[in-house]
Parts: C-alpha cells; structure tokens; sequence
C-alpha cells in the first residue's frame, strides 16, 4: 500500500478508534510505511491549524473520514508543500475507494482546490497545537501561560533524532555533538545505514534520557538494578559505563528488545522477565550498589514524538499510574545497600509523577535523601535544577537547538 492511504489508515485509527499509533497494523512496508507514518505523525502535531485552515469551507464538521482525508490533504499541500494537482487528485482517488467517503469525493477535490490557492496565510495565522484541557490545567499554576505556550511551540516541530555513542569518542559526519554528550541528527535519516549503526557503535535515545544513569556517577564494577529497562536504552549506558547490570522488565517481548539492542552493541546485562514486585534480588549477593527505576508513567514529556497520545489518553491513567510509581519507589529502596543510591525518573511533565513522588518519598522514609544534582557538571543549565534538588527539563528546554523530551530525574541516597 502506499503512503497516503496509509497514513489515512493510521489517521482513522488514532482519531476514530483512540488507537495508539504504534499498535496500528498497517498494510504497507518499508519506505512506504515509514512515510505514513511521518505523514500521520505531521497531521497530528498540526491538527488544530489544518482543523481551522479547513473549517471555512465546511458548514458543518465532515464525517471524520472525510475529515481524515482533508486533514491529509491540507498537511501535503502547505506543509509539505507538494504538487498541489497530484495531491488533489491522489487524495480524491482515495476518497473514491473507500465506501464511506465516496458521496463526499466532489467535496473534497473541491475543498483541497482552494485550500492549495488560498488556505497558506490562515495556517500561518493559527496557533500551535494546543495540550490537551487535561494536561493544560495540570501544569498551567506550575509554568504559566508563558511555559505552556512554549511547550505547544516546542510540539509542533518534528523532533531531532538523538543517538548515544557507546564509546565517548564516537563521532558522525553530519551529527552535532550537544554539551551533555549526545549526538544531535537534524534531518531524518535511515538509522540502520548509518555508519557504525551494525557495529553496535551508537543507540536511537533522546538527549533528556540520556541524563538519568549519568545521576548515578561512577558505576564501574558496580552492581546496578534496572528496574523498569525496557527497551533497554539506559542498561546499554550503564553496561556501557562499566557496570554489573541487571535488567529487569515486566514485559517479556519488550525485554526481548533490550536483548537484541545489547547483542547489536557486544554489550552484556543479566535479563530478568518479571514483575519488580516480586524482584528481591540474587540472594547470595545481596542488595545493590545501585538502582535506576525509570517507572512507567504518562509519557506527557514524549508527545513531540508522540503526537497521538493527547488524542489517545485522557489523564484517567495519572492517578493509579502515581500510585504505582510510589510503590515502586518504596520497593527499590527495599533491594538498595544502605548508602547506595537510587536514581527514580519519568518522561512525565506532570509534578505528580516527578517532583512530588521524590518529595513524598522523603517523607516516607527516615533518613532517605536527595543527592543534589549540578545540571552543568553534566553540560546542562543552571535552570535545569529543582528546589528539591532533582532536574526538571521541559521539550522548550534547548528550543533554538531542537529541544528535548520533557523528563525529571533526582538521586536519591538511602541512609
Ligand atoms: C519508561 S519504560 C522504561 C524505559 C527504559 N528504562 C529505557 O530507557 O529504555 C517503563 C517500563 O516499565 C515496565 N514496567 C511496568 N510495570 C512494571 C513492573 N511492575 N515491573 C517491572 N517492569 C514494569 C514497562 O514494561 C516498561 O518497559
């Protein structure tokens, strides 16, 4: 199948069934699939300027298959900004096969006309894609109009792809090299035909990933506890940085992943399929020098990536998934040697799962606390520090050099 209808089928899935966009099975493959799924993902980040670059010429909201198809059409032609008779004519053939979307065929092909004509100077005009009511409201008290307005800015932008070299002294052509480490690929290349990619030289992980393990200081000969590793992005840094890793995840076909990911970068860990919970730890050896939890959470610092999730998820998930993260927390510090640290970090922007689970767990627990961490010994900004002693970064955070996915992380030492 090609991109276009495609990509229509990943629309529809998203937005009229609430399907993530990873789990959608898609009948095409290769560059073919990699397009739909680019496309999709532009529509998505832009929807609310495309919705009002084409609700003039709607007198009422078209059926959401129409829609879909519109919304495609608008993205092809003034983001894209392809061949506006090819786009038109493809899109109206697609139109014309699907059984529920042919009576509206004429409407569309004459919708996308004036829209190739007319409609660049109102997507201009309209304001980046809003954050979901839910999550606007969780964070407006926090960061203002001013911070989420940023975050909304930061979002409609296709993100960089960040890659960590396993060996410091990596470099690739064409690769910026940011002041914390990572290396920075502005345009969108086939990360398997990289140079060094089959050598296990480097991984796909987003520069704000990047920094939870580095909390953990020296690890060399360490015996260090991934608690929740799947897809296994920071057991390669610690494997990397000379650590005794063990790797555990719930998930069986998510830890096949990291598998794989270590087998590709000649790098070694103890994989365990397993709920933390049930995690008490190689017997003989005892507890651990060391513990990352990077705990499941809202993944709401990931929708530059992922622009689905705000059609997708609703907020309901918050509550239980904090409660979870707690009890992880107070489980890990259960599997830690006295003086050992542990690092607890989400891809949340929400406080609940970052900044008041650590200051909680201090509660919690006599004599737990907070390593405080110094954003520019890891090549960060000063701003980067929370009150309590954890660093918060924002997807505004570095915005002129691409931003980064919104992520908190602290360190934490048990008495
Ligand atoms: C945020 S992801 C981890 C990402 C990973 N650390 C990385 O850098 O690639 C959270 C992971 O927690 C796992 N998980 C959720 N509940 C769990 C539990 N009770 N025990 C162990 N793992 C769990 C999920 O399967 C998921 O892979």
């Amino acid at each position: 199948m090609k991109a276009r209808p495609a990509a229509l089928i990943l629309l529809n899935a998203v937005l009229r069934e609430r399907q993530i966009l990873g789990q959608v099975d898609l009948p095409a493959e290769g560059a073919e699939a990699a397009r739909a799924n680019r496309l999709a993902l532009t529509v998505l980040r832009n929807l609310g300027a495309v919705d009002a670059v084409i609700k003039p010429y709607t007198t009422r909201k078209p059926q959401i298959g129409v829609h879909n198809l519109l919304r495609l059409g608008t993205v092809e032609l003034l983001v894209n900004g392809q061949d506006a008779h090819g786009v038109v004519s493809d899109i109206v053939g697609i139109a014309k096969t699907q059984p529920h979307t042919r009576k509206a065929s004429g409407m569309v092909n004459a919708i996308l006309r004036k829209i190739a004509v007319e409609g660049a100077e109102a997507f201009a005009k309209a304001p980046p894609q809003r954050l979901p009511p839910w999550l606007d409201k969780a964070l407006r008290k926090r960061i203002g109009a001013e911070g989420i307005k940023a975050i909304e800015l930061a979002q409609s932008k296709a993100p960089p792809i960040d890659l960590t070299p396993r060996d410091a002294d990596f470099t690739l052509e064409g690769a910026d090299v940011l002041p914390t480490g990572s290396l920075r690929l502005r345009n969108h290349p086939q990360i398997s035909a990289l140079p060094g990619f089959a050598e296990g030289k480097f991984w796909v992980q987003d520069a704000a990933a990047a920094l939870p393990v580095k909390l953990l200081g020296d690890v060399r000969g360490k015996r260090v506890l991934d608690l929740c590793a799947a897809p296994g992005g920071k057991t390669m840094q610690l494997a990397a940085a000379g650590a005794d890793v063990t790797a555990l995840d719930i998930s069986g076909p998510r830890l096949r992943r990291v598998s794989e990911n270590l087998a590709r970068t000649g790098l070694t860990a103890t994989l365990v399929t397993g709920d933390a919970f049930q995690h008490t730890g190689p017997e003989d050896v005892g507890p651990y020098d060391a513990i990352l939890l990077d705990a499941p959470c809202s993944a709401t610092g990931t929708i530059r990536r992922h622009p689905d999730l705000p059609f997708v998820k609703d907020g309901s998930e918050v509550e239980p998934l904090t409660k979870l993260q707690m009890q992880l927390i107070d489980h890990a510090l259960t599997l830690l040697k006295p003086g050992g640290t542990l690092v607890y970090c989400t891809c949340s922007l929400l406080p609940v799962e970052g900044e008041f689970q650590v200051t909680a767990a201090l509660k919690r627990h006599d004599g737990l606390s907070v390593i405080a961490t110094d954003p520019t010994a890891l090549g960060g900004d000063t701003d980067w520090a929370s009150p309590e002693g954890g660093l918060r970064l924002w997807p505004s955070t570095w915005a002129d050099v691409g931003g980064m996915d919104g992520f908190y992380m602290a360190a934490l030492r048990r008495a």
